[in-house]
This record gives structure tokens, C-alpha cells and sequence, in this order.
């Protein structure tokens, strides 16, 4: 039996860092478990010029601990106005790692995003002659599509047009949570992959509604029915280099919530690669994880891998019922129960 699994130090392909007060609260677990990470752009406002990111940039470098390692890796968020020299410049200098699609009003902080993508023709155009990667939320966001069937609609109405007239862009369809996404994803070619996050492998809809309405179960895309949860787990953990690690950790604070209208979210960074392994340990996968985490991602960005390594040992970790990042209660993924791997510092 493995008791033990040393890892080159994975990456976060997707994460939420926040700003200000949250910004201080939460960078630390992330930097704790990754070596980089792709840093959402969707601040209120959000961050459309390379001078907000380069300021952003900077706030994130002064949250993080003493003698932290760890880089964030920046991306411009695509408004129907994003002039393609902004975006080739950005990524040319080194201030741009990707760029962000947020169909306009999909999801938090989201209301301006991109219209319509024909509104974004000419920056697609410029990202695919540059090598820019493209992150993709993928829902609809039409009022009379289902918003379980959003990210299915999106496939066939939004992504899989855009790669027609795009065909060598860089995509990655980000959070996935369908069987669909998973069947779109492998069949495409190499430059389009796809994150997964631990909670679309560990939850599925009735983890958000039954028994009571669950908000810290709530996040976007909704989770969906089962048949799609076992269908992302067997996609993350089957060695395919097209799937890899983004969390989507996405913290609100407690109050936010737990209200009337709560916000769509999960703060999974503190115990992240925890969550991910017992995912890969219950599907016989461990020797997989390390693609997953740490090899897959850097190959589709063009980065090199991370030298350094982080070790895992089979110990229980219990999850707080809170966690307080910096004076505000937030609620984590899988709060007050018992994981069986450690990450050891
Ligand atoms: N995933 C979420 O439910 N929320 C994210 C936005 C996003 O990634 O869609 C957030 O910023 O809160
Ligand atoms: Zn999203
Ligand atoms: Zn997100």
C-alpha cells in the first residue's frame, strides 16, 4: 500500500485570488500547495489592461508569506471593447499568461464580459497567432436555457463554432462538469483541455439539495447528476494529458453565502491536493496524479515543469468548519470532515 507520494509541485490552472482583505486572507493556501497558478481576473472592476494587472500582480506578490516562491500567473479579462494590440502587447511583455472569456453576466463579477464572440473576433485572431492560451467559462447565458443544460448549450452554440473559426487556438474549457464537456474536450484536438476541479469530482446536485439547500455546495457551473460526476472522475484520473488541475477555489465570505441570494463559489485552496488525492486514490489512480497535478498543465501552456517537489502522506487531516481569512469566516470545501492524505510542509 502507498503510505507516501512525492510529487514535482503542481500548479493551479484556475483560481480565485480576490483582492484586498480576502487578497491577504486567502493567497497563503494557495501558495502553500502550488508553485503557480492562473489568477481569475474577474475583480470588481475587472482586470482589462495590462496596468491593472501589473498593479494586481503586485498586490498578490505583497500578500503572499515571507519567502514564498510562489508566482502568479496573470490573465486580461475579455470585454466587448479589448483592443488586440492591448492583449498582444500583455502577453509579449510577460504581464499576460492567458486570457479570460466570461460570457456577460455567467457567473460572479461577470457583467462585463463578452456580449457576443464575434464582438472579440480580431483579439481571438491575434491570441491564436501569438500562442495565447484562451480560458473559457463555458455557460450560456440566455434566460430560457436550463441552467443545468448551460455549459451542454454552450458547446454546441458558442465553443464548438469558435474553434471552427479559430482552429489553432489554444482553449481551455475551464471547470468542467459534464459528461458532454468530457466527450467534446477528447474528441478535439491537441490545443483544447480542460480543468477540473475537486468538487465537480467529489459532488454531484444532490449534495446542493437534498436534505436542505446547501450554499457552500453552491458554485458555477452547478454541479450536475451523477452519470456527469463519474464521467469527469474517469476523464481526470484515466492519464489523458487533456485534463489537469484548476480548482476554482472561489472564496465569499460566510455571510455572502449563507443569504437570500448567495453567492456562486467554493473555497477549496487550503486543502486542495488533499481533496484531489482521495479522488485518485479511491479510483486506483495515485500513479496518475502527478500528470494531473503537475505535468499536464505546463505542457498545454508551453511552461516548464516545476523542479521542486511536495510530498503527501496517508494521515487523516480534518477540514475546519471555518477557516478565517484575514477577520471574515469562510466555510471550506469538505468543512469538518476527514481527508486520508496530508500534504506535508
Ligand atoms: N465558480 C464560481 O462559482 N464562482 C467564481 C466565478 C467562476 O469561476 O465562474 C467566483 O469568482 O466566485
Ligand atoms: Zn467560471
Ligand atoms: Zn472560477
Amino acid at each position: 500500500m502507498t503510505t507516501k507520494l512525492t510529487i514535482r509541485r503542481p500548479d493551479d490552472w484556475h483560481v480565485h485570488l480576490r483582492d484586498g482583505a480576502m487578497l491577504q486572507g486567502v493567497a497563503q493556501f494557495t501558495a502553500r500547495q502550488f508553485a503557480r497558478a492562473i489568477v481569475m481576473p474577474n475583480l470588481s472592476p475587472p482586470v482589462t489592461s495590462i496596468e491593472a494587472c501589473i498593479a494586481y500582480r503586485n498586490r498578490i506578490m505583497a500578500a503572499l508569506p515571507e519567502g514564498s516562491a510562489f508566482t502568479p500567473l496573470m490573465t486580461c479579462y475579455l470585454t466587448d471593447r479589448t483592443d488586440p494590440a492591448e492583449v498582444r502587447r500583455g502577453f509579449t511583455e510577460g504581464v499576460f499568461t492567458a486570457a479570460k472569456l466570461y460570457p456577460a453576466g455567467a457567473t460572479t463579477n461577470s457583467d462585463g464580459g463578452v456580449t457576443d464572440v464575434a464582438n472579440i473576433r480580431a483579439v481571438l485572431e491575434t491570441m491564436a497567432e501569438v500562442g495565447m492560451v484562451l480560458c473559457v467559462h463555458g455557460e450560456v447565458t440566455s434566460a430560457e436555457i436550463d441552467i443545468f443544460d448551460r455549459e451542454a448549450v454552450f458547446i454546441e452554440q458558442v465553443l464548438a463554432p469558435l474553434l471552427k473559426d479559430q482552429p489553432g487556438l489554444k482553449v481551455v474549457f475551464e471547470h468542467i462538469t459534464t459528461q458532454d464537456a468530457v466527450e467534446f474536450v477528447e474528441a478535439a484536438p491537441a490545443n483544447v483541455a480542460a480543468t477540473v476541479t475537486p468538487q465537480h469530482l467529489h459532488i454531484n446536485r444532490n449534495a446542493m439539495l437534498v436534505g436542505g439547500m446547501r450554499p457552500h455546495a453552491y458554485c458555477l457551473p452547478v454541479a450536475k447528476r451523477e452519470k456527469h460526476r463519474l464521467a469527469l472522475r474517469a476523464a481526470a484520473t484515466r492519464g489523458s494529458t487533456k485534463f489537469f488541475l484548476g480548482t476554482d477555489s472561489a472564496p465569499h465570505t460566510r455571510e455572502t453565502k449563507e443569504s437570500a441570494c448567495g453567492c456562486a463559489g467554493i473555497f477549496n485552496a487550503p486543502f486542495a491536493l488533499e481533496s484531489y488525492l482521495a479522488v485518485f486514490e479511491a479510483e486506483s489512480a495515485l500513479d496518475r496524479f502527478e500528470g494531473f497535478a503537475s505535468l499536464h498543465g505546463p505542457a498545454f501552456y508551453g511552461l516548464p515543469v516545476n523542479e521542486s517537489t511536495i510530498t503527501l502522506e496517508k494521515r487523516n487531516c480534518t477540514v475546519p468548519a471555518t477557516i478565517m481569512a484575514n477577520g471574515e469566516y469562510v466555510v471550506p470545501f469538505h468543512a469538518g470532515e476527514t481527508l486520508g492524505w496530508t500534504l506535508v510542509d
